[in-house]
């Protein structure tokens, strides 16, 4: 018979777990709870593998507590070892027989939940034992597909080349739509061909201002074609080239249109969504002046070795790559807020980049990349260019331990105060003229 304390035990497992999905700010919480004694009994096995204690798991499967025992809501010690990044815990578990797609009340397994906290090492554990993640990239959502006789291809104008194909500006069904043409090379490799319609099945489901929104993959082609709203204004890249160096105002405002979209990214349940390769030519303007991210999330699959996936040279990815990633260890988000940093530091540098100057533009993007993850260095951050909390704000976000650099959240707020404090003086220098 259940006892009021299985049932008190039930609920609080059931808050744990909810919390540390949503929250990942429980462990006060778990300590109150243990604190109370209500984790005696099998739950204990819950308990110390969400809490990463390996002698206190060894003990209770020493006991014969089932490995795959699971809670009110289906979850089970793999999954709380998997969302809470303990990996000695997730290789012990899986070695005592753990199912590894083990589903829980939400449908989700352990790898939805590793890969929602980005805890590589176990996303690579979990998968190698055969894990799966119904709830996001394998998934088996199909992209919306467009019937290609609706573009016309013939009437496509070249806007841009990129790493994986051309970009066209098309007209579908009278509206003006980018089309994005992926090259034979690597759209005729099924695996790799699979995998993009994956992440462009899960780029169709976002929807934010400052993302650019995707519209359809065309169908009966050869070529593998997608199609994304047009952004009259081109890239950032672009923009820098042509007007130079930018108003603390207007680069405010920018930084804070890359930092909305990249949060939102970043939030993105059931797993968080990594750039990547976040770089002034991904990011594009509309002709209101409004910034959006594009191209996320594509970088990662044609990196694979077999595939001959080579970054963009001279202005491509090295130049703003994180030093995790360049050493290739394993990396999180904050790669992406790296990244950030710099490109918010060419929109300040602007003009004087753009004519050679001190912001190592001449310099070989691979040698450099290689400094900054070796030697920590770093652009150069003059007083006269940078204002106090700019330089601040970067020197934060290209730390060199990826644990220190602030969230999107933090860097919108942070970025709030200094446009409130510009606007004040812009528009008390407007009373005094
Ligand atoms: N939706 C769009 N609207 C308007 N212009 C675009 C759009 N997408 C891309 N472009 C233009 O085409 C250029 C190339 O874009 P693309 O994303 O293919 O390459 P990239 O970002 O330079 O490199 P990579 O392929 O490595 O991401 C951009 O820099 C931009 O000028």
């Amino acid at each position: 018979m259940r006892t009021l304390l299985d049932c008190n035990c039930e609920i609080l497992v059931f808050r744990v777990t909810w919390n540390s999905i949503f929250n990942h700010k429980w462990s006060t919480f778990v300590q109150q709870v243990a604190c109370q004694n209500l984790w005696d009994g099998p739950y204990r096995l819950l308990f110390c593998s969400s809490k990463g204690d390996k002698d206190g798991v060894m003990q209770e499967l020493g006991k014969g507590v089932d490995t795959n025992l699971a809670d009110y809501d289906k979850r089970t010690a793999l999954h709380l070892a998997s969302c809470e990044g303990c990996t000695e815990i997730v290789v012990l578990l899986l070695e005592r027989g753990a199912h590894v797609n083990f589903v829980d009340r939400w449908g989700r397994t352990p790898l939805s939940d590793a890969r929602s906290f980005d805890h590589q090492d176990i996303c690579k554990i979990l998968e190698s034992h055969g894990g799966i993640d119904p709830m996001g990239l394998d998934s088996q959502a199909s992209c919306c597909e467009i019937d290609s006789t609706e573009v016309d291809m013939n009437e496509a104008t070249l806007i841009g080349e990129g790493a994986y194909g051309e970009i066209y500006l098309v007209k579908w069904r009278g509206t003006e739509v980018a089309a994005k043409t992926i090259r034979s090379s690597i759209a005729s490799n099924k695996i790799v061909k699979d995998n993009f319609l994956k992440e462009l099945a899960l780029w169709q489901k976002l929807r934010h201002p400052n993302i650019v929104q995707f519209l359809g993959v065309l169908k009966q082609t050869d070529r593998l074609i997608f199609l994304t709203e047009y952004l009259r204004n081109g890239s950032l890249y672009d923009i820098l080239r042509k007007k130079g160096r930018l108003d603390s105002l207007t680069a405010v405002a920018y930084a804070l249109d890359i930092a909305r979209g990249m949060n939102y990214l970043h939030q993105h349940k059931p797993h968080a969504i990594i750039h990547r390769d976040l770089t002034p030519r991904n990011v594009l303007q509309n002709e209101a002046g409004r910034l959006k991210v594009t191209d996320f999330g594509l970088s990662k699959i044609t990196q694979g070795k077999d595939v001959g996936y080579k970054m963009t040279g001279g202005t491509g990815s090295y130049r703003y790559m994180a030093p995790e990633v360049y050493r290739r260890e394993s990396y999180g988000k904050s790669v992406d807020v790296f990244s950030f940093a710099l490109i918010v530091h060419e929109v300040n540098l602007g003009h004087i980049m753009f004519q050679g100057g001190p912001s190592n533009r001449g310099e070989d993007p691979e040698k450099l990349a290689d400094k900054r993850a070796y030697e920590d260095s770093r652009p150069y951050l003059p007083s006269i260019v940078y204002p106090e909390p700019i330089k601040k704000l970067l020197q934060d976000c290209w730390h060199k331990n990826p644990d220190r650099r602030p969230t999107f959240e933090e860097i919108i707020l942070y970025l709030e105060n200094i446009q409130d404090i510009l606007s004040i003086k812009a528009c008390c220098s407007c009373v005094v003229l």
